[in-house]
């Protein structure tokens, strides 16, 4: 009797020792779970506060165009993306051009535009994702990538019940957020290359598919939509929308094939006046018209423009001004160390040696170019002297490129050939051309400028001060296409050329469009030699070499 109530004793004992051990977890976690309640709602009340602060958003974004419509001087590269992505059959695209032009603007507002069409494979809902290629960074082991997405393996902390349980766990990147809509990648010459590779793999296959050492098909405890996505990959069908300040050829040439093409151009000052005084208004400020001039100087895109405003407004504020005066817009430029908009003009008089050439810079950014020529009667053989160029240039694109001599002084010894076949002596100067300002210059399409400034110096005609033009020469006198021909015409305009020469090969409807400035599509030297240089002297040239045997090929 006495030994069962001793184990009943031990029983109550150990029952009531176990029963304080459980209830002390179950208060330990409650406590537990009350305190994170506690520092969550400390956490909840900071969040709130800090949303309730907000400053104003930049002038920038307040005067974001919010239609096509209002993106100002992109008319032709508007055109474009729209029919590249308002029609039932939408492609990809990628939209070249400087900084702060309209690029973004007009990428966010052509989904808007497109799901207006009620034949688009668009839909109302459809999401439009943006991200910036400059930061989406991935882990190489897989672990996170915003751009395709990436598998939380068990192992990795913060894995969660899923992880316990032994569950790979898929998470969706950029491509399957866009699914069914547009996904626009800013600065998409700056993804890194492996990233390229796996967003050409999803262009092909318009899904992702995941992989993971921890994934098994008889593995019961995987949920169905886990089994489904690993099978099956992820829904990743979306249209691509590419934005760069990079030029084509940078760009791997597997995802420019996929894509269509467009230029955004740098806007006129005219242009950037519009963006300026759209700014003005929104800020409640009037701005006086020198003040507009001034600022059309030295902000070269639309970005700079609403910046210079949002300060010179509170400027004029601060002490109480309606007006935005040019001294306001004087004082932000100079604080802010701005330098001029490079902005060559044509000379005012006709002049020998001196010719307009045209250059490209970037994506789309034309300069008139001012080459000089000077000869002198050789010492020894015909010396070419070549300054104002890269001696070297290099080409190709991130992945590979070859650097190469200048393609400049082969260019100009096809022109001394050439001048030598049609009987100007050019072996017998030392030839020096100079290429002021230091804007990049590919030779080639610098040729005929050269061959008629040789030959302008040789003959000691004056070249009209009032005509630029381009175009690659070949041996036989030909003018061969170059790149650029749009973009050369505007800054042969802004430049205030009224003529200019081009390729007859580079000669397109669109250029018509072009108006303030006579365009004359030429095939070959002969027939660019009288539009380039004074009409009196031309009828003497004529005379001179038309006795001349080897230019009938010409
Ligand atoms: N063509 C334009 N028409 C109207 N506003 C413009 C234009 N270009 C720029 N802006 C103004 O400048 C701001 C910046 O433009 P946006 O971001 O579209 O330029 P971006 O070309 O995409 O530049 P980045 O390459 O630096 O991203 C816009 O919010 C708008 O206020």
């Amino acid at each position: 009797m006495e030994l069962v109530s001793i184990v009943v004793i031990i029983q109550l004992f150990f029952g009531i020792v176990i029963g304080l051990y459980f209830w002390n977890l179950l208060r330990n976690q409650r406590s537990n779970k009350t305190s994170i309640e506690k520092e969550s709602q400390k956490e909840m009340e900071k969040l709130r506060a800090m949303r309730s602060v907000s400053l104003t958003a930049p002038l920038s974004e307040r005067i974001r165009p919010k239609d096509l419509s209002e993106v100002i001087g992109q008319e032709d590269g508007i055109q474009t993306l729209r029919a590249a992505l308002c029609n039932t059959n939408p492609q990809h695209v990628i939209i070249y051009g400087p900084p702060g032009i309209g690029k973004t603007a007009a990428a966010r507002l052509v989904l808007e535009e497109a799901k207006k069409n009620k034949n688009s494979p668009f839909k109302s809902a459809s999401p439009f994702i943006e991200l910036d290629a400059t930061t989406a960074r991935f882990d190489e082991r897989g672990v996170a990538d915003p751009l395709i997405g990436s598998v939380h393996d068990p192992i990795y902390q913060g894995a969660g019940a899923m992880g316990q349980a032994g569950i790979p766990q898929p998470k969706r990147g950029a491509v399957s957020n866009a699914h069914g809509g547009v996904l626009f990648i800013d600065e998409i010459g700056e993804l890194h290359p492996i990233q390229m590779n796996k967003l050409l793999k999803v262009l092909e296959d318009r899904k992702v598919n995941y992989e993971s050492a921890y994934y098994s098909e008889e593995n019961k405890n995987i949920p169905t939509h886990i089994h489904q996505i690993f099978k099956n990959g992820l829904p990743a069908d979306f249209r691509m929308i590419g934005a760069t300040t990079r030029m084509p050829e940078e760009i791997p040439p597997a995802i420019r094939s996929r894509c269509l093409e467009i230029f955004f151009r740098e806007l006129e000052p005219e242009e950037v006046i519009q963006v300026a005084t759209r700014a003005s208004e929104k800020v409640n400020s009037k701005i006086e018209e020198k003040a507009l001039k001034v600022l059309s100087m030295y902000a070269r895109n639309g970005r700079e423009a609403v910046n210079i405003i949002q300060i010179a407004a509170s400027i004029s504020k601060k002490e109480n001004r309606e007006m935005i005066s040019q001294g306001d817009i004087e004082w932000v430029v100079d604080s802010s160390r701005l330098s001029p908009r490079l902005k060559p003009s044509v000379s005012k008089i006709n002049r020998i040696g001196k010719v307009n050439g045209l250059a490209v810079s970037g994506p789309s950014t034309g300069f008139l170019l001012e080459i000089e020529i000077m000869i002198l009667p050789t010492l020894s053989n015909g010396k070419i002297t070549i300054t104002g160029i890269a001696e070297e240039e290099t080409i190709g694109n991130q992945s590979k490129s070859i650097k190469r001599k200048s393609m400049a002084r082969g260019s100009i010894e096809n022109v001394i050939t050439l001048l030598r076949s049609l009987g100007v002596p050019a072996h017998e100067y030392d030839v020096h051309v100079n290429f002021p300002g230091g804007i990049p210059v590919d030779g080639p399409s610098a040729g005929l400028a050269m061959a008629i400034g040789i030959y302008s110096s040789i003959n000691k005609i004056p070249i009209r001060y009032d005509t630029a033009m381009t175009g690659e020469i070949s041996l036989h006198g030909e003018v061969k296409p170059i790149g650029g021909v749009l973009t050369k015409i505007r800054a042969a305009k802004q430049a205030g050329a009224k003529r200019v020469i081009i390729p007859k090969a580079n000669y397109q409807a669109i250029c018509d469009k072009i108006t303030g400035i006579e365009i004359f599509p030429v095939e070959t030297f002969r027939e660019a030699l009288p539009l380039a240089i004074e009409k009196m002297e031309y009828r003497k040239i004529k005379e001179d070499y038309e006795s001349e045997p080897s230019t009938k090929s010409i």
